[in-house]
């Protein structure tokens, strides 16, 4: 992956832009308001400082009452504003911040979902920088309050500045140039910042994970069991420790830094003070003067101190967002829905032709040159040993990963050139490792059809199918009962219902009940269906299953040989590669490894069988 390499000045100048762009999009009318008021607070200090001068020299001078009158309430009109503006300004940069972050953490997930495959989520890498990416959407908001501030404190800075150059140029370049130094560090603190945020980025994941797994309730029970705290405790607090000690040599840094420079901005106000003593008492300045120099020495520091931290939280912001916008540059472009071709219905079948594939350089070949080919409308069968490569071959059919060589034919079409929506649509599937989501029972099964999510007929009757509808009826909430105790079923925790946990075997049915609103589909994945079904509903769902799907496509894999022997076509993976093929007859009659496989587990059922009857 090719992230950008440019230098992060320019590059925060460029996404600045683009941060803008986002936070127009989520919240233009605020943003105009929020602008209003920016430059009201901005020119409101100058403002006062010069009324106040008039005032008081009015008053020395001796004018009529009159003419202090309207420069006093002018003075009293921007108190208000000086009061309420910060308070709606705080409202506004919220509203703009919520909006913002919520258009950019959409626009994240939706650039997520156009990963085709899997390999992405599995790279560390990806990960760290995905995790900063979403932590990031909150940078257009942080962004345009820098940029504001920087514009506030530029408005404010003119006038002041201005307003002490009138007075005496030499103690104004003395407080600027004093200034200056604060600019350089600060801009260097924030580029170390970003880089220890992406140091510790891993330490942080890791972190986190521990964090989750000392709370997750599957994990309790291993934790428990083998009294697994303390030893994950200790990791997830070493990885605490060691973010905080890079944090906390970057705070030692800008504590130092800004000691400094605190110490350089007191001395430069400090001689700009004592030129006015000396000038005040030579009679070269009026009391109103003496005022407005107070004022404008006060106001150009703070505002020199605005700007600088206004200029560093946009910088840091603008460095952020860099992660946001790698993440959407490593993303497919969406393809417009004009352009979307459908994947025609399954008429000849599916081909290998010659696939090898590894899951990455790093990683041994996992399948070493497949051929095979199943016909449209046969049940075919995949056994072969732990780790032979059964999954990884239906993982490739899904387009989770693409072949490193060779390639899938989709009735002879490379399904690389089909669009991968539309071929999944294509398919139906239960995956060995099947999620177990903390939803209720209906968007359990709904999630295999979304179309299906408020169609009580079709969920019961896949439900039923798959032999869960009885107990799904039993639950307290019936099909809205929740299949988890990690949320409340209603609104809150008093008088609400708390959800149930399924046995491994009922999530197994749930997840074929999700399959089942699919039997309609070209092509049926079941990855080990039946491994946590008791054997009255192991025969009950390939007989189903058998009679459902009859005629249709249907991959079948599992290590219990007697649920695939009535497969149309058998496939024995082994070292990569298709080492038998045939009907359940057909390898009997080879007598190779089905054969030894098979006579193994029947021999298996057999002893079991006399050793029961002696025992009884
Ligand atoms: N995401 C992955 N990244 C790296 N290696 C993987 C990944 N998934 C599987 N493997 C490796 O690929 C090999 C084949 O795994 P696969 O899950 O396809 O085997 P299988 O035949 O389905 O095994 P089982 O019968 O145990 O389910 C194994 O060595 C496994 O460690």
């Amino acid at each position: 992956m090719r992230w950008a390499t440019a230098g992060p000045a320019l590059s925060a100048v460029r996404h600045g832009g683009r941060l803008v762009g986002l936070c127009g999009r989520a919240a233009m009318p605020a943003i105009w308001g929020y602008l209003l008021l920016e430059i009201l607070i901005g020119t409101q200090g100058v403002a006062a400082a010069w009324l106040t001068k008039a005032v008081i020299d009015g008053l020395i001078g001796r004018v009529r009452f009159a003419d202090v009158l309207w420069p006093v309430a002018v003075l009293s009109l921007l108190g208000l504003v000086r009061g309420v503006a910060p308070l709606i300004r705080r409202y506004l940069v919220a509203e703009i911040d919520r909006r913002a972050a919520l258009t950019a953490q959409d626009g994240l997930f939706k650039a997520i979902e156009r990963f085709v495959g899997l390999e992405r989520l599995e790279d560390p890498a990806f990960l760290d920088r995905l995790r900063l990416a979403q932590q990031s959407v909150f940078a257009p908001g942080g962004f345009l309050e820098g940029a504001f501030g920087i514009l506030r404190g530029t408005l404010s800075l003119v006038g002041f500045i201005g307003s002490l150059a009138l007075i005496s140029p030499m103690v104004t370049g003395i407080v600027v140039i004093a200034a200056v130094p604060g600019f350089v560090a600060e801009f260097r603190v924030s580029r170390r910042r970003h880089k220890m945020f992406m140091d510790i980025g891993p330490a942080q994941r890791r972190e986190l994970f521990y964090a989750n797994l000392l709370t997750d309730a599957q994990a309790a029970k291993e934790i428990r069991l083998f009294r697994l705290g303390p030893f994950l405790r200790g990791r997830m607090i070493a990885e605490r420790r060691a973010a905080n000690a890079a944090k906390r040599r970057l705070d030692r840094r800008e504590l130092g830094t800004q000691t400094v420079l605190v110490l350089l901005s007191i001395l430069a106000s400090s001689a700009g003070l004592l030129w006015m003593v000396v000038a005040a008492g030579r009679g070269q300045l009026t009391i109103g003067d003496v005022s407005v120099f107070i004022a404008a020495v006060a106001g150009t520091q703070s505002g020199l101190t605005d700007l600088i931290v206004s200029t560093t939280v946009a910088y840091q912001q603008a460095l952020m967002f860099e992660h946001y916008e790698a993440v959407l540059r490593a993303t497919p472009p969406a393809v417009p829905a004009s352009a979307v071709r459908p994947v025609p219905a399954l008429r000849d079948g599916i081909r290998l032709r010659d696939v090898w594939f590894r899951y990455s350089d790093d990683h041994d070949w996992v399948l070493r040159g497949v051929d095979l080919f199943i016909p449209a409308g046969a049940t075919i069968a995949l056994i072969g040993a732990n780790g032979a490569g059964k999954s990884t071959l239906v993982k490739l059919l899904c387009r989770f990963y693409e072949p490193t060589r060779g390639a899938i034919l989709w009735d002879g079409t490379d399904i690389r050139r089909l669009p991968h929506e539309e071929l999944r649509d294509r398919m139906g599937a239960v995956f060995q490792d099947f999620m177990a989501y903390d939803f209720s029972a209906a968007d359990n099964i709904a999630v295999g059809e979304l179309s299906a999510l408020d169609d009580e007929v079709r969920l019961r009757e896949a439900a039923e199918l798959a032999g869960i509808h009885d107990a799904i009826s039993a639950l307290p909430r019936g099909y809205r009962t929740l299949l988890t105790r990690m949320f409340f079923a209603g609104p809150g925790p008093v008088g609400s219902d708390v959800g149930v946990i399924l046995s491994g075997g009922q999530w197994q049915r749930i997840a074929l009940a999700r399959a089942y609103l699919r039997q309609d589909c070209d092509v049926m994945i079941l990855d080990e269906p039946s491994s946590g079904l008791d054997a009255d509903t192991e025969h009950d769902l390939h007989t189903r299953l058998r009679n459902i799907r009859s005629g249709r496509t249907s991959i079948l894999i599992s290590h219990r040989l007697g649920a695939v022997r009535d497969a149309d076509l058998i496939f024995v993976l082994h070292d990569g590669v298709i080492a038998e093929q045939g009907t359940h007859a057909q390898l009997l009659a080879l007598d190779g490894d089905y054969a030894r496989m098979f006579s193994l587990q029947a021999a298996g059922y057999q002893s079991e069988h006399h050793t029961g009857e002696r025992v009884g």
